[in-house]
């Protein structure tokens, strides 16, 4: 499959609006990608890629995860999350995409993961601050990535984990490790001068 093959086969999978979020993320990604020195090309392909179950029923994306080994405690938190590793199982079954980096960067981008490698970042990153995005504090993620992917993406997962606990929902703990990480990272940064 081509790229303009792949771009149409996902579109066809979500909505119009979903879809135009799916462009801002392949815009962002790349910007991201370029700024902080990942390949791009992989950035705009997890891009494409990463919400392309978003729109199937629920419980499809549940049978998924349930039917092929996919991390079963998925299934005890917000079904929001589960499209992730549900997309990248699809990914590489429908659409013959076998690198396991672009793979990662889908499974992993809605609630990050320890050791996030820097497509990680990228590509989570550009799904909170791509263009159409306009949550409340988006403008101060989006000032932060000018200078720190790391920082950014922290800011982030912390305005989901006070949302989720606003609304009194269980965090996803993957979350949590993922934020505890970009911590130390950041920490080691600034020790380091770098
Ligand atoms: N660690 C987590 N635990 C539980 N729910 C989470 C976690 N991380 C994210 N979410 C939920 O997932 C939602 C993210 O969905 P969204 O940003 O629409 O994803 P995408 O852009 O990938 O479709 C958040 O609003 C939040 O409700």
């Amino acid at each position: 499959m081509d790229r303009k093959q792949l771009i149409d086969a996902v579109k066809s999978q979500m909505p119009g609006k979903r879809w135009e979020h799916t462009l801002g993320v392949m815009e962002a990604a790349v910007l991201l990608a370029r700024k902080y020195g990942c390949d791009p090309d992989k950035a705009y392909t997890a891009a494409i890629l990463h919400d392309v179950v978003k729109y199937w029923p629920v419980n499809d994306q549940a049978d998924i995860i349930r039917n092929n080994g996919l991390p079963a405690d998925l299934l005890d938190y917000d079904k929001e999350i589960w499209h992730a590793h549900a997309g990248a199982f699809i990914a590489k079954r429908d659409y013959g995409m076998d690198d396991e980096e672009i793979l990662d960067a889908i499974r992993y981008h809605t609630t990050g993961r320890e050791q996030m490698t820097l497509l990680d970042k990228v590509v989570c990153l550009a799904d909170y601050i791509e263009p159409g995005r306009d949550f409340p504090g988006v403008h101060n993620i989006r000032e932060i990535a000018e200078h720190s992917i790391e920082r950014a993406l922290l800011t982030a997962f912390d305005g989901t984990i006070l949302f989720l606990l606003e609304k009194g929902k269980k965090v996803y703990p993957l979350t949590i490790l993922a934020r505890n990480d970009l911590i130390n990272e950041l920490k080691q940064q600034e020790q380091t001068g770098s």
